[in-house]
């Protein structure tokens, strides 16, 4: 099977990396098409695949396609591989927003696996939601889904609509995680720690309470309960949290990404 990568920005140059990493694909099953010359020289040089500058000589090559340009970019990129498309072709997208059907309409493709991944996947640690159009054969859903678990944990959906649903919450998630963490090191800092133990403090104590959240199975309401003693340190922490709304606030924060992967896919 050959696997052609368009856009070798952060998750392509991920996947290709993860594929070849895991031994699920070798060089030479491997392309890439970047259309930045400045990016694609600096691809070319890593043994990560062929790289191309333009589909023509690529595109008709391979098995399976995967979408890895930014939502905006998606419109002139069907344009240019429309004419080279060939329906027995796997296309697998993972776009935030666009839909299958827009993207099958738009590359005159049927064959679409829509996939939501997140950038944990460049350490084996990524989440990843993703469903399937119809005409997808098992063997070929098994197949990108042999492919994804090289990333991380993956989760199959029924409903495409979950996967907006999922960039909003898995796909984006780490910089809602990393806001966080940098507003407890901005409190370090203030405290009177320097940079690098701050990051230390902040970064093992995320660390710890997720092996330890992970190693068990209480909930987090039930976590932040041990955490607090009557009359501590923590329920003082909480009661503010509390009262300027931080936990709405940050479902409010996934609302509107949801907001804009719907608006996206329009
Ligand atoms: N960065 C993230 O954490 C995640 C990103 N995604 C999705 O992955 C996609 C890619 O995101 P990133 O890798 O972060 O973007 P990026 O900007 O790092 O990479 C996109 C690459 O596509 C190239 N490109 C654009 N049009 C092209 C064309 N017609 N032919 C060939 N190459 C072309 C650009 O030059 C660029 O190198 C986006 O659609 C995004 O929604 C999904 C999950 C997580
Ligand atoms: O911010 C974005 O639009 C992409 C999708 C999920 C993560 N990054």
């Amino acid at each position: 099977m050959k696997i052609l990568i368009i856009g070798g920005g952060n998750m392509g140059l991920t996947y290709a990396q993860s594929f070849l990493r895991s031994h699920i694909a070798t060089q030479e099953q491997m392309m890439i098409l970047e259309k930045s010359p400045e990016k694609a020289a600096e691809l070319a040089k890593q043994d990560i695949g062929t790289v191309f500058g333009t589909p023509d000589g690529c595109l008709k090559n391979a098995d399976l396609i995967i979408l890895a340009v930014k939502p905006q970019d998606a419109e002139k990129l069907f344009a240019s591989l429309r004419p080279l498309v060939d329906p027995q072709q796997v296309f697998l997208s993972i776009m935030a927003g666009v839909k299958m059907e827009t993207i099958a309409k738009g590359l005159g493709a049927e064959k679409v696996i829509r996939a939501m991944p997140n950038l944990p996947a460049q350490i084996g640690m990524g989440m990843t939601v993703f469903t399937t159009s119809e005409s997808v054969t098992r063997i070929e859903l098994v197949t990108v889904q042999n492919l994804l678990n090289t990333t991380g944990k993956t989760v199959y959906v029924e409903q495409e609509s979950a996967i907006d649903a999922a960039t909003a919450i898995s796909g984006s998630g780490p910089a809602y995680v990393w806001f966080f963490m940098q507003a407890m090191m901005q409190a370090a800092l203030e405290m009177g720690f320097s940079e690098s133990e701050a990051e230390l403090l902040v970064s093992q104590t995320f660390r710890g309470a997720i092996e330890l959240y992970n190693k068990t199975d209480l909930s987090f309401e039930e976590w932040i309960r041990r955490v607090s003693s009557k009359g501590g340190t923590t329920e003082a922490a909480m009661r503010t949290y509390q009262e300027k709304a931080v936990h709405e606030d940050i479902i409010a924060g996934a609302r509107a990404a949801l907001n804009r992967a719907v608006e996206l896919g329009q």
